[in-house]
């Protein structure tokens, strides 16, 4: 069975007109909507068809979608199937919307219909059988943000600098360690864990999207179904991929710039997957990030749904094509239709115990039969295999094929209940490490620190052809090694290999895929981007002189630009606008009459009355609309460095100090002196002595991050014993230019 896509157009946002529609709906040959049409950007009367299971316009309301693609899945999922379901599409494009939804009851999205369906199944279930079936129901939430995992039943503070690390199990199926796993048992309870957990997502606002999603968010629900002689599990896991961008719309600086180059770098590295899938190649490339490891897309078995979210207008023309032809590509994936085995149950085992007394829980098969040519085909992947199972309840989520095993006890020390998650959220977690990348970067092995400008550049290189490489890979992948019973002490041994060679292999690889993202920008003539990349991936090769070199120039080059686009910043934004304009004159094809402004809500009876009686004491129910563009910086929440373009101060010379103060030559020259953290340099500024600049090199380098100082804001924000803001103004006003 494959990859189900059905398309998701959405309405007009308040911002967007009518005559920019560039999408329209078809029917397919069986009569139903079924395809999508856009004009081709460079001729106006050509127009691209693109096929899926379903499409619908900007009338579908939340309920008709979830009642014509997601109620369906329910079933199987009760039968022992998983389930994906997965929103993607542009940003702005309406994913989270679709996934999530609005506070009123009509617009509820996907998931919280989802959970308010397992819940009526559940207890339809249980009170048919006469309580002899029960169903329970695990939740876990995370996030992937920086192509780092984090749960999101966790607050923020919380957080290790490195997340949470993910695993293959056994069979390739990929698994977050330490996730928390909640009991939920009613809506109500669901969506006050729900909600919270979103208050936990990384949100931020960029200028397509005021309230843009800057990680994906993964659901996964599991349902227990046990009767007295066995228990089945089965998943559904809802994801809300973050959409990719184009920065040089997004308006993206800094933070924004970094997350939207790990979202960019996580949907390319899915697109090549489905492509490679597509074109049957030997070795898909999931490793290449987290995101596409966790999707397993085309290795995962059950159903998947991919609902593609497309923005009606031609601002999107190019990315709303990128996307129909990355949908196209996955609509062909097959996905094995395999049922989740049931555990029997039989009379309890005797416990097994260890010298030390302790009672330990069964170990459980974990595996399923899927696997991931690619995750098998790697040496690591060998060395997991060769481990017994561990312990962590998440590892041991999927099929247990043994007779005579307990059902897991609801009672289990590794789980809250929903009731102490009420009154705390705080759920239980399994340990996890908490080394900070910086800790790991000044201890690191000295194979690291000692790579040399050739040996990186080969890696760069290598890492770049990777890619094309593995399209002349033909090796089948090696068959799945015999799990065997291994001693204690050779595990160990096993064990501090394989971590020691995570540590390398993953900051290796961080710094590499940000060179190798860095290389990407600089080839499209992002320079900024490119230089934000460079210095993510100094760190990881501190003594690389000639990575130094790069980024020196590129600043020098950034600053540069950004000083000449000041000088002449009121014409061009002028000319800005009138670009804008002429790029967006293409008219569409076609207008679909269908598509038209919002509805009003409609009345969403099948949500259940428990969300009825919810939805009244949400007041905000209208969701975030798309302002329009203006001059000033739509991120109030994020701290917010200038860039040329929204400068107003024609005179550069002027030593303005607001945060809309332009990067004047003092204050350029400044933050150079700065970013060289050289205690020489900036002893000799006036105002600053010795200690001064020892103080300030050390605050800088304790401060941590690869990236330097980029506006006067940023000088300021210096948390400096003694040096103030009346200081750096004179050090600033003490400098020659
Ligand atoms: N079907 C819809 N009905 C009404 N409003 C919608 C619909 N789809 C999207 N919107 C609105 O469009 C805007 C963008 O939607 P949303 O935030 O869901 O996009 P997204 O694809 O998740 O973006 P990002 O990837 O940046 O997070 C929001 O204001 C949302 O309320």
């Amino acid at each position: 069975m494959s990859v189900r896509v059905v398309a998701r157009i959405r309405p007009l946002l308040k911002a967007e007109a009518e005559k920019d529609q560039i999408l329209s709906i078809h029917e397919g040959s069986d009569g139903k909507p079924q395809i999508v049409k856009i004009p081709n950007p460079k001729s106006q009367n050509e127009e691209y068809s693109f096929a899926f299971s379903a499409a619908y316009g900007a009338d579908i309301s939340q309920q008709g979608l979830f009642d014509a693609e997601v109620a369906p899945t329910i079933k199987h999922l009760f039968q022992g199937f998983d389930v994906t379901l997965f929103a993607y599409g542009v940003t702005g494009s309406g994913k989270t919307h679709t996934m999530r939804g609005g506070k009123l009851l009509a617009d509820r999205g996907m998931i919280p219909r989802l959970l308010s369906s397992i819940f009526r199944k559940s207890k339809a279930l249980e009170k048919s059988s006469h309580g002899k079936t029960t169903v329970d129901v695990l939740m876990s939430y995370y996030e992937i943000y920086t192509d780092k995992v984090f749960d999101l039943f966790e607050p923020p503070e919380k957080r290790t600098t490195t997340g949470l690390p993910i695993r293959e199990a056994e069979g390739g199926k990929t698994v977050v360690a330490g996730l928390s796993e909640v009991p939920c048992s009613s809506l109500k309870e669901f969506e006050f864990l729900y909600d919270k957990a979103n208050a936990n997502r990384s949100v931020g606002s960029t200028k397509l999207n005021a309230e843009s999603s800057r990680s994906h968010a993964i659901l996964r629900v599991k349902v227990t179904i046990s009767t007295a002689t066995e228990s089945r599990a089965s998943t559904i896991c809802a994801i809300d991929l973050a959409g990719s961008e184009d920065n040089r719309r997004t308006g993206n600086v800094k933070e924004r710039m970094v997350e939207s180059a790990s979202i960019n770098k996580s949907l390319f590295v899915l697109a090549q997957c489905v492509e490679a899938i597509s074109k049957k190649q030997s070795r898909i490339p999931y490793r290449e990030s987290k995101m596409t490891r966790i999707l397993s897309l085309g290795q995962n078995n059950g159903l998947t749904v991919m609902i593609l979210n497309l923005p009606p207008t031609k601002a999107f023309h190019l990315d709303t094509l990128t996307s129909l032809n990355f949908a196209n590509r996955t609509k062909k994936i097959e996905v094995r239709e395999v049922e989740n085995e049931p555990i029997f149950k039989g009379p309890p085992r005797p416990p097994s115990t260890t010298n030390t007394g302790v009672v330990r829980k069964p170990l459980r098969p974990l595996s399923n039969i899927s696997t991931n040519a690619n995750i098998l085909a790697n040496k690591e992947a060998q060395i997991d295999k060769e481990k017994p199972i561990k312990l962590f309840s998440v590892y041991a989520d999927k099929s247990h094929t043994g007779t005579g095993r307990s059902v897991p006890q609801k009672s289990s020390p590794l789980k809250r209940t929903a009731t102490d998650m009420l009154a705390s959220f705080r759920p239980l977690k399994q340990p996890r490490p908490t080394t900070s990348t910086t800790s790991l970067l000044r201890k690191g092995p000295p194979e690291t620190q000692k790579i040399t400008a050739a040996t990186l550049d080969a890696l760069v290189e290598r890492k770049v052809s990777e890619i094309l490489a593995a399209r002349e890979q033909n090796a089948p992948p090696p068959s799945a090694a015999i799990e065997k019973a291994i001693p204690a002490d050779v595990q160990a041994r096993l064990d501090s290999i394989e971590r020691r060679l995570e540590g390398q292999e993953g900051e290796r690889a961080e710094g590499l895929s940000y060179l190798f993202m860095a290389k990407q920008h600089q080839a499209r003539g992002e320079d900024f981007s490119a230089l934000k990349m460079y210095e993510l991936a100094q760190p990881f090769f501190p003594a690389n002189e000639k990575l130094q070199r790069k980024i020196e120039k590129l600043r020098t080059k950034v600053i540069e630009s950004r000083k000449s686009k000041q000088e002449s910043a009121e014409p061009e934004r002028c000319q800005h606008g009138q670009n804008l304009e002429a790029e967006e004159d293409v008219r569409p094809g076609k207008q679909d009459p269908k598509q038209g402004r919002r509805d009003e809500p409609d009345v969403d009876e099948s949500y259940g009355q428990e969300a009825e009686a919810e939805a009244d004491t949400h007041s905000d129910g209208s969701p975030p609309i798309r302002k329009k563009k203006s001059s000033k910086p739509s991120d109030s929440t994020s701290k917010h460095c200038p860039i040329s373009a929204s400068r107003d101060s024609p005179d550069p010379l002027i030593d303005n100090s607001t945060s809309d103060a332009p990067l004047t030559p003092r204050t350029i020259h400044l933050i150079s002196i700065l970013n060289t953290r050289s205690i020489s340099q900036l002893k000799g500024l006036s105002g600053l002595g010795t200690k001064k600049a020892e103080s300030i090199v050390q605050h800088l380098e304790d401060r941590g991050g690869a990236s330097g100082l980029e506006c006067w804001d940023d000088v300021l924000g210096l948390e400096v014993r003694g040096i103030g803001r009346k200081t750096w103004e004179s050090v600033r006003e003490g400098l020659i230019v």
